[in-house]
């Protein structure tokens, strides 16, 4: 990859960003980086951040701007000699603008996904909280039930994934995304994909990022080419 890639993947929880971003990764070589991975590291390592998120995240609450800002930009600043898709991140107007004064983005995927499918999704949703590796009863089941397929440990439950903290967040979720939603949609970067199922949409999100992202098998053809 020659020039350096930007991109950030929108959705509601549950939208299929965190399996897009992993299939986009092994794809294409872009880093995936994810806010709520940071959050979490951050929980785990009882960091001072990750303590006082932990308290907005159990409610099902967004963690307050100022503090997921501080959390994420100097993990993107730190990755200058790397392409990377964010994920979970921005999620209001005010980190999209802090995200903009930071770096400049290639493109947006925005994932439209109606609300049932959603709410089904998050309820079979089953996470490795070690490796960050997500698991659906349903779409993607582990080989052997409740246990990691890698490290052979046990699945947990997100408590945001719990019935309580699902539908607070889905209802917020819509009202935060629109502007900043609308924003990239000024700036020419939107791209949006509807459907009900992440295998359907998949094809898409490739070859848009086929076209966007120079590789360097493509310049090497035009160094060949006479
Ligand atoms: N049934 C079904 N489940 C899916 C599909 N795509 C993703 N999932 C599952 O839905 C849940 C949410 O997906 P995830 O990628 O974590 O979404 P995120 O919250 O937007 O990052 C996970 O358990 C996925 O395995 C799909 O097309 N169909
Ligand atoms: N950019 C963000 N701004 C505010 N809160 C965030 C952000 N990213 C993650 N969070 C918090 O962390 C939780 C888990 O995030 P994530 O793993 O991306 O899961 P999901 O896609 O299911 O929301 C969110 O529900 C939210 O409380």
């Amino acid at each position: 990859m020659s020039k350096l890639f930007r991109a950030v993947i929108l959705g509601p929880p549950g939208s299929g960003k965190g399996t897009i971003s992993e299939r986009v990764a092994s794809s294409f070589g872009l880093q995936h980086l994810s806010s709520g991975d940071f959050l979490r590291e951050n929980i785990a390592a009882k960091t001072e951040a990750g303590v006082l998120a932990k308290t907005y995240i159990e409610k099902g609450a967004l963690v307050p701007d100022h503090l997921m800002t501080r959390l994420v930009l100097p993990r993107l600043v730190e990755m200058t000699r790397h392409s990377w898709l964010l994920d979970g991140f921005p999620r209001t107007l005010a980190q999209a603008e802090a995200l903009n004064s930071a770096c400049e983005l290639d493109v947006v995927i925005s994932l439209n996904i109606p609300l049932e499918t959603l709410k089904d999704r998050l309820r079979h949703r089953w996470i490795h909280p070690a490796s960050g590796r997500v698991y659906n009863m349903r779409f993607n089941p582990p080989r052997v039930q409740g246990v990691d397929d890698i490290s052979g440990e046990p699945l947990i439950q997100h408590e945001d994934d719990k019935p309580e903290a699902l539908v607070a967040r889905l209802r917020h979720y819509k009202d935060v995304a629109k502007p900043v939603i609308d924003l990239y949609r000024a700036k020419g970067i939107l791209h949006m994909f509807s459907d009900t199922e992440t295998d359907r949409i998949w094809p898409y999100v490739s070859s848009l990022l086929s076209a966007k992202i120079p590789t360097d098998r493509a310049d090497a053809q035009r160094a060949t080419t006479p």
